[in-house]
């Protein structure tokens, strides 16, 4: 008896293979992060995260124009903020001419139909490296989400499209929502960080913005009491019903890779758009293994990105996004 189904007959050759593939992969699923820095004609690599790079505004202007020449629309904007404007209450990250706000209108300027959207947290303007302000060796919830409100103000005003809370503090979403309708932003969308776990592959873009949490007494060490323990799934539905409920767009589901079953699970459970990243320390490790001849680096890419749209995801937040839109030609 010969076998009862011949899966094999779907698989037989690249034409077959395509013509019932259920998860394609385009320019249109793509959200770029781009890191910006102060100073002119400047292009710096940054050493954990090889061939990506912290550009100055000048630089930027010239990477968001070749990005939308490659179909990608949407960017997601993290300025590095130089030391000495650093503190524990977010001061800079309220100057409506600071870099990120420039970025803002930088991007605009370049290319007015791009997507803009920006970071939401204190950690790239915190002296102690806390995506809140951290008193007696706590994160004070309710106070940051106040700064955070309007910060997101700001970006709006900078013309911003949306605002993605990155921070985990409760209620943020409420506060930003509420402060962007009083001050008439009411087309200006929530892009919030729903199910955002307290993970190590966040250490490359930690780098990047010089943002890592300090050394000192009285500083938490790590983020664990506001982003989430990396054991727990139905935390992460919880946390996403509230943000959707407190007047988010999109949710988010980060890191990526080790987290498919939360993505899926969020996908199943809630009818807005939801997005995936594939953070900095994913993008390092295929890299690494890559440089060393270990995996195949354009393989491995399209691999993992078609994972992400097959568990659920709308829109892939991914350092690769460039490299994979070229590779697809
Ligand atoms: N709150 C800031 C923020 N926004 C995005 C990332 C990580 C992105 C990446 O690793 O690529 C982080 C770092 C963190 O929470 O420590
Ligand atoms: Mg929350």
């Amino acid at each position: 008896m010969y076998p009862l189904r011949r899966n094999r007959r779907l698989r037989t050759n690249e034409a077959i293979r395509s013509l019932v593939r259920e998860t394609v992969i385009t320019p249109n699923d793509f959200l770029v992060p781009l890191f910006v820095v102060e100073g002119k004609g400047v292009k710096d690599e940054i050493a954990s995260m090889p061939n990506y790079f912290r550009y100055s505004l000048d630089l930027l202007e010239k990477e968001v124009k070749e990005l939308w020449g490659l179909g990608l629309k949407a960017v997601l904007l993290f300025a590095k903020v130089p030391d000495h404007l650093k503190d524990n209450k977010g001061t800079e990250a309220l100057n409506p001419n600071g870099l990120m706000q420039r970025a803002v209108k930088t991007v605009k300027n370049a290319c007015p139909d791009m997507l803009v959207m920006t970071d939401i947290a204190l950690d790239p303007y915190s002296s102690v490296g806390h995506d809140g302000i951290v008193q007696n060796g706590m994160i004070i919830n309710d106070e940051s989400a106040e700064v955070l409100a309007k910060m997101a103000l700001t970006h709006a005003q900078a013309g911003a499209d949306f605002v993605a809370p990155s921070d985990m503090n409760d209620g943020r979403t409420l506060k930003i929502r509420e402060l962007l309708e009083q001050e008439g932003f009411i087309n200006t969308g929530i892009m919030a960080y729903t199910a955002k776990y307290a993970s190590s592959f966040y250490g490359p873009f930690r780098d990047a913005l010089d943002s890592a949490p300090v050394d000192l007494v009285d500083v938490p060490k790590d983020k664990k009491t506001y982003q989430m323990d990396f054991g727990n799934r139905i935390e992460a539905v919880r946390e996403t019903l509230i943000d959707i409920e407190e007047g988010a767009d999109i949710v988010m589901v980060k890191p990526g890779i080790s987290y498919l079953d939360i993505l899926r699970d969020i996908k199943n459970e809630v009818d807005v758009p939801v997005a995936v990243y594939q953070v900095s320390g994913e993008y390092a490790m295929i890299k690494a293994a890559a440089e060393k001849g270990w995996l195949n680096h354009d393989q491995i890419m399209l691999e993992t990105t078609i994972a992400f749209k097959r568990a659920g995801a709308d829109i892939i937040t991914s350092y690769f996004a460039k490299d994979v839109v070229k590779l697809l030609g």
